[in-house]
């Protein structure tokens, strides 16, 4: 029995999502929450004959507080998309916002749920839900996630493109580490299970890297106004989901990049930290999924220079990024 709950369910990513949630008989109970049409949205998904039984709420009658009731594992994807010429970071100042209430009504309603954060600037609204659930005496740092998996879904994607085969795309892995927006994106093509052929030129090297870490700009563009990444999202907010629920049904072995609070794991935070040369309290590496969420933070390993000097570009703009997050919710605290 397994309760999963989407917040903004009836936006780009949420419906779909909500889709691949319903489509998988782990998951015997769905609440579908956003601040419009969600009731449509559950009524549609409730046709379909999987088990799970869904639920779709507004804020009206304190919907919220129904929809979280009893959730074991929650997605945001709420809050608003880009639009050409933005940044992730542009997103902020009405996303923090959303972020920071959802986070409140979870701290008070399912203090122990896995949360899985989706909305952007990823960078930074993990921080502000970690600091929210600080602030309710809730924060268990091995239960909150922020969700890089369409960086690991792109690098296999992008990989297989360049080894000429597409097939191969669901076994390329690919570990993708850092964070969740342009330099901060840092794939090890060093440690892909499919390396890349020996005779890549230097400049096809950096237009991968560039593509990994600036994809979700070429959804933007081609939407052309109209939003950003929503099904490849849905697709690897799912993947990532599915093996959270899978290590809290007991499986063990399951690993994946995401972006967490490096207190869930305080050895594997020592070792991260010697790599990365400087502490930071939040980043993405692979992580060992358990019963209790976060089992075990993996260090980077065996870099190459290329991969090193993309990791100190990364480290000094996460730093700021999670100084952000920390700080809106000290300053809303002060209001
Ligand atoms: N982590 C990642 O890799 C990715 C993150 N994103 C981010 O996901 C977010 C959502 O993107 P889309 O689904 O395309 O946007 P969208 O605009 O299509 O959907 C967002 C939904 O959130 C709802 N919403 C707004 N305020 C809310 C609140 N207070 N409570 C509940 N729901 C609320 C809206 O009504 C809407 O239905 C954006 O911030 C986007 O940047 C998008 C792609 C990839
Ligand atoms: O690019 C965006 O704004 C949405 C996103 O996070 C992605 O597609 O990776």
């Amino acid at each position: 029995m397994v309760k999963a709950v989407v917040l903004g369910a009836a936006g780009g990513i949420g419906q779909p999502l909500a889709l691949l949630l319903k489509n998988n008989p782990l998951v015997t109970q769905l609440g579908l929450y956003d601040i419009v049409n969600t009731p449509g949205v559950a009524a549609d998904l409730s046709h379909i004959s999987t088990p799970a039984k869904v639920e779709g709420y507004l804020p009206a009658d304190d919907g919220l507080t129904k929809t979280l009731t009893g959730a074991e594992v929650i997605l945001i994807p709420a809050g608003v998309p880009r639009k050409p010429g933005m940044t992730r970071d542009d997103l902020f100042k009405i996303n923090a916002g959303i972020v920071k209430d959802l986070a409140t009504a979870i701290a008070k309603t399912a203090p122990k749920a896995f949360v899985l954060v989706i909305s952007n600037p990823v960078n930074s609204t993990v921080p502000i839900v970690a600091e929210v659930f600080k602030k309710h005496g809730v924060f268990d740092p091995k239960r909150l996630f922020g969700v890089t998996t369409l960086d690991v879904v792109r690098a296999s994607t992008f990989v297989s493109e360049i080894l000429g085969d597409l097939s191969l795309s669901k076994d390329v892995v690919v570990p993708v580490v850092g964070g969740h927006s342009g330099v901060t994106i840092v794939p090890l093509l060093s440690q892909s299970t499919h390396p890349l052929p020996s005779s890549l030129a230097k400049t096809d090297y950096d237009a991968l890297v560039n593509r990994i870490q600036f994809g979700g700009d070429e959804v933007v563009k081609a939407k052309n106004g109209g939003g950003s990444a929503t099904l490849s999202m849905a697709y690897a907010g799912a993947e990532f989901a599915f093996k959270v629920i899978r290590a809290l049904k007991g499986e063990k072995g399951l690993v994946a990049p995401s972006y967490v609070s490096l207190e869930a794991d305080p050895s594997g935070a020592a070792e991260l930290t010697k790599e990365l040369g400087q502490e930071l309290a939040y980043f993405s590496s692979n992580i060992e999924l358990g019963t209790d969420g976060v089992a075990k933070i993996s260090p980077l390993g065996t870099l190459t220079d290329a991969e090193k000097a993309l990791v100190s570009a990364a480290v000094p703009e996460l730093a700021k990024n999670i100084q952000t997050g920390i700080n809106f919710v000290a300053e809303a605290s002060r209001l």
